[in-house]
């Protein structure tokens, strides 16, 4: 299925400056990149903004093709959707790799720290700038998610409903993949203190080959690869460096992603995406109706954390559905599965909770 073309792309420069950030650095100049899919002035359903996960980008029908598009559940010609391109990311905001004024290259690691709660207020400012004071809903998956949850606490008036799928705070096991990832790309010499010119492809592709793990579950590894050798055909039990399938697909999505993306922007990512947690003052705070979904098989934010968190804001009086997809594709299941999926939203987008 072709994605649809946004209606139009555009790059917001927020009028605040600097943008202070919430763990005490600042930036003299953020730029938004968003994209558009059809007309926020005329829309019957208003304005639905779809926040992107770690490597996703503003052209939301790029990577939500079976949910973004005439005749689908989001269909620019009911909704206005946008997507913008989170602070810190490659994919045309500011982020690691825009050129610091000051020294004339890119910040590279000096790109400061951001936080989810971050990334949601550049977002809140580009739309106000854009005169867009309501929204229908905010919905994401992933570090979507955390932005859609970040909204309903920080921004309660803006939204009618917030649908976060296989998103909480990061548990334990996830803050340790993190870890590991970020520590690929810094011991990666080729990363020379984060200002490199060429990227430090070997630490990056394996930072992905790990997340891939925590993104996939074992059954759809058993399912796809099992213990068949790679495409090569070379009998990985004869050499050190013979490969299982698995590994080959692995191997694949590194090089593939180094292609894509940029390694500062993948660590300040998955800092943010560390970082992000909700106490209960902050969903007290929430007055948007909240839906969230849980994944089945996800190990990265399990799905009875996702329900835990439905019984914390239900303790708090808050209105909230959970519904639970199930899936063998894990983590990515939001990204993979957009069938199951489009009930969940459509259900979101249309039903009172109980
Ligand atoms: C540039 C932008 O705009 S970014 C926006 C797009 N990207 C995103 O949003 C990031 C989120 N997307 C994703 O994470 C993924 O694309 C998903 C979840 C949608 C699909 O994930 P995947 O599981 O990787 O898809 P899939 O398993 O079909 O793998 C596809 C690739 O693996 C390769 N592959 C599959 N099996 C094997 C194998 N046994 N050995 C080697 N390679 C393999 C395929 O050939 C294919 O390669 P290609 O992409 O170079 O054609
Ligand atoms: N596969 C997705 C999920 C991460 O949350 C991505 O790369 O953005």
């Amino acid at each position: 299925m072709d994605a649809i073309e946004p209606t139009v792309e555009c790059d917001v420069t927020l009028d605040e400056h600097p943008f202070r950030l919430e763990a005490g650095g600042e930036l003299p100049e953020v730029t938004l990149r968003c994209a558009w899919y059809g007309q926020p002035e005329t829309a019957p359903g208003g304005v639905i903004l779809v926040c992107h996960a770690l490597t996703g980008s503003a052209r939301v029908a790029d990577w939500w093709g079976g949910l973004v598009g005439p005749g689908r559940l989001l269909d620019p010609a009911h909704y206005a959707i946008v997507g913008i391109n989170v602070l810190g990311s490659c994919y045309g905001s500011t982020g690691p790799t825009t050129p610091d004024r000051q020294r004339g290259r890119p910040y590279g690691a000096r790109f400061p720290l951001v936080t989810i709660g971050d990334m949601v207020r550049a977002q809140y400012l580009a739309l106000r700038q854009l005169g867009i004071l309501r929204l229908t809903a905010v919905i994401g998956g992933s570090i979507g998610g955390m932005q859609a949850l970040r909204w309903a606490t920080d921004f309660p008036a803006v939204l009618d409903v917030c649908c976060a799928i296989g998103a909480t705070p990061l548990p334990a096991m996830g803050l340790a993949l993190n870890h590991l990832q970020r520590q690929a790309i810094l011991s990666d010499p080729a990363w020379q203190d984060g200002d490199y010119t060429t990227q430090p492809v070997a630490g990056l592709a394996l930072a992905r080959a790990i997340a891939m793990c925590s993104y996939k579950s074992a059954a759809l590894f058993d399912a796809r690869f099992g213990r068949r050798p790679d495409r090569s055909g070379e009998d990985p039990r004869k050499t050190l460096t013979g490969r299982y399938d698995v590994a080959g697909y692995l191997d694949h999505q590194g090089e593939k992603f180094v292609r894509r993306f940029d390694a500062n922007s993948y660590l300040v990512l998955s800092k943010a995406m560390d970082t992000f947690d909700l106490t209960d003052a902050d969903l007290a705070r929430i007055r948007a109706r909240i839906h969230l979904v849980g994944l089945s098989s996800d190990w990265l934010f399990p799905a009875a954390g996702v329900r835990a968190l439905a019984h914390r804001l239900r303790a708090v009086k808050v209105a909230v559905q959970y519904d639970e997809i199930t899936t063998d594709h894990g983590h990515d299941g939001f990204l993979a599965e957009p069938d199951a999926v489009a009930p969940c939203l459509r259900a979101a987008l249309t039903t009172q909770p109980t």
